[in-house]
C-alpha cells in the first residue's frame, strides 16, 4: 500500500537551536506510529508541524502527494489531518453532542461517517453525549477531544498523550478505540505517549526521537530490544 502521509527532511529551529532535526517518515492508511523520545526530545513540535499550526525551517509534509506543512491549521484540517492537544480545549457551556455538531461542520466530504451516538459508543462516551463539556470527567474530556478531532472525518489523527491521567482501564479501552479508527476508517494514526504499557501493544511501528532526531526506528518489540533506545530512554520507563 503506498504512504498517505509523508513526512521528509523536517527541520524546526528556535533561535538557534533546532528542536525537530530532520526528520522523515512514511504512514500508509489504517497504520498507527507511537512517537516516543525523551522529555524535550522534539515529539510536540514534529505533532504541531504535521498538524500545520507550526511552519517547518526546511522540510515537507504531504498527504498523498499534497503538500500540507506551512500553509496553517486549518488548511492542514482541510486537508483531512486532526489533532488533538496534550491539555483539553472544550467549550465548557457546550454539550458534548452540540460540540459534535459544529466539528461535523468542518468535514471535508460527505462519506457516510458515524452517528454521534456510534462515535460516543466507540470512546466509552455512551450516556456524556448530553452533559456539558465541564461537566466530563477529566478522562471523559480527553476522549471527547478524540470524538471532536474524530467527526471532522480525518484522513490523519494526531493524538498528543491521549492517555494522560487514565487509569489501566481507561487507557486499554482508548487503546481498543484507536485500533477501531484506524482499522475501520482506514485512518494513519500518529500517537506521542510516555505511558509504553499504552503505546507499546497498540502501535504498529515506533518512531524514536531524541534531541530532534530519529533514534529509532521499528516494530515495537525491536524497539524494545534497541540498546541505543533503552540507554537513552526506555531503560528509565
Ligand atoms: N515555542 C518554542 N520556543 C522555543 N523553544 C521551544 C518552543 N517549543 C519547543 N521548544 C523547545 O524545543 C525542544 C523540543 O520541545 P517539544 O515540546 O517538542 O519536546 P517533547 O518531546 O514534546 O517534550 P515533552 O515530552 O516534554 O512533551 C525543547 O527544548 C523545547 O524547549
Amino acid at each position: 500500500m503506498s504512504a498517505l502521509l509523508t513526512v521528509d527532511g523536517l527541520v524546526k529551529k528556535f533561535g538557534g537551536v533546532a528542536a525537530v532535526d530532520g526528520v522523515s517518515f512514511t504512514l500508509e492508511p489504517g497504520r498507527i506510529l507511537g512517537l516516543i523520545g525523551p522529555n524535550g526530545s522534539g515529539k510536540t513540535t514534529l505533532l504541531s508541524m504535521l498538524a500545520g499550526t507550526l511552519a517547518p525551517t526546511a522540510g515537507t509534509v504531504t498527504l498523498d502527494g499534497r503538500t500540507a506543512s506551512g500553509r496553517g491549521a486549518h488548511r492542514a484540517a482541510r486537508a483531512g489531518i486532526a489533532r488533538t492537544f496534550q491539555t483539553t480545549r472544550l467549550f465548557p457551556t457546550w454539550t458534548l453532542r452540540e460540540s459534535l455538531s459544529l466539528a461535523h461542520g468542518e468535514r471535508r466530504d460527505s462519506r457516510p461517517f458515524w452517528s454521534d451516538e456510534e462515535l460516543a459508543g466507540l470512546l466509552g462516551l455512551g450516556g456524556q453525549l448530553d452533559r456539558r463539556c465541564t461537566a466530563l470527567t477529566s478522562a471523559h474530556q480527553r476522549l471527547a477531544m478524540i470524538a471532536l478531532a474524530l467527526a471532522t472525518g480525518p484522513r490523519v489523527l494526531l493524538l498528543d498523550e491521549p492517555a494522560v491521567g487514565m487509569d489501566g482501564g481507561e487507557a486499554e479501552s482508548l487503546a481498543t478505540a484507536v485500533r477501531r479508527v484506524a482499522g475501520e476508517l482506514d485512518v494513519a494514526v500518529v500517537v506521542v505517549d510516555h505511558n509504553m504499557r499504552f503505546l507499546m501493544p497498540l502501535a504498529h511501528s515506533v518512531l524514536v526521537m531524541a534531541t530532534g532526531k530519529v533514534l529509532a526506528t521499528g516494530t515495537p518489540e525491536e524497539i524494545r530490544s534497541d540498546e541505543a533506545v533503552i540507554a537513552s530512554y526506555l531503560g528509565g520507563a
